[in-house]
């Protein structure tokens, strides 16, 4: 079994330490993996990814990076040292330029190496390349999308989460987002993505996790599990199980 890149242990996390949103979470993600983490509206899918980028408090319990305690460890200090995260929204700079917006993403490399580093985004995500000087603002949803990916993926991060990136796209965005990080995850980056898409979702993962309440309810393969009425109807709930439905 590959080596583990993020884990959690007895994770508790959320926004009032008498109200903890997330309940003692275990997730061993291990290298190469893309794992993707359902559960119905409310189970706290965005608080969980949200507490190990540290964005929102964790209560209890602990976050490891390659091994390292990253439990308390401040966000930008996270992202540094190899945590990509994107949030569902607010996830570009909208009245800065595409290149701007990368050029923040490759501040905290050493001047030498930004140039070509940025050459590299270009190169991965071309649509970003036609019009650099273009506002983040003025992007289309999946342009957005492909930004902020870009922008998660300037330190070369050995992991990157994404929370819900297909959020707002229309299916065939949905699906140009989804092949492009199955093409990250085959380059090599481990990939934890949240999502409501539930079989777009299962149909690129590797692993599937179930949260609801704040408790990691089911996990495993995710063959068949779109089609399993069972989990469909107590963890996806009505919504999601339509949408599963073939
Ligand atoms: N900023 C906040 N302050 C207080 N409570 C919050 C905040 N954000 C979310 N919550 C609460 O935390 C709980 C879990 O929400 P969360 O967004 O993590 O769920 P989710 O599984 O990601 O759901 P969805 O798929 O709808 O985004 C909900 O009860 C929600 O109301």
């Amino acid at each position: 079994m590959s080596r583990s890149v993020l884990k959690t242990s007895a994770l508790v996390a959320g926004y009032e330490p008498d109200l903890p949103i997330v309940q003692g979470v275990d997730l061993d993600v291990r290298a190469g993996e893309l794992l993707v983490l359902l559960g119905p509206n409310g189970a706290g899918k965005s608080t969980f990814v949200k507490a190990i980028a540290g964005v929102v408090p964790v209560f209890s319990g602990r976050i490891e990076l390659e091994g390292r305690d990253i439990t308390h460890v401040a966000p930008h200090r996270k992202v540094a040292e190899g945590l990509a995260f994107v949030p569902q929204t607010e996830n570009v700079f909208a009245g800065m330029s595409i290149h701007e917006n990368l050029q923040i993403a490759v501040a905290h490399l050493p001047r030498s190496e930004r140039a070509g580093r940025i050459d590299a985004l270009y190169a991965r995500f071309s649509d970003l390349a036609v019009k650099p000087t273009r506002l983040a603002g003025a992007l289309s949803g999946g342009q957005r999308q492909m930004l902020a990916v870009a922008r998660a993926l300037a330190l070369n991060p050995p992991v990157i989460i994404l929370d819900e990136p297909s959020a707002g796209l229309s299916p065939k965005l949905v699906s140009e987002v989804f092949s492009m990080l199955k093409t990250i995850n085959a380059d090599g980056v481990t990939v934890i993505l949240v999502e409501q898409n539930v079989k777009a979702a299962l149909a690129i993962a590797d692993r599937a996790v179930i949260l609801a309440e704040g408790r990691i309810r089911h996990e495993g393969s995710p063959t068949g599990l779109a089609d399993d009425p069972l989990i469909a109807g107590i963890y996806l709930g009505r919504r999601e199980q339509e949408r599963a439905a073939p």
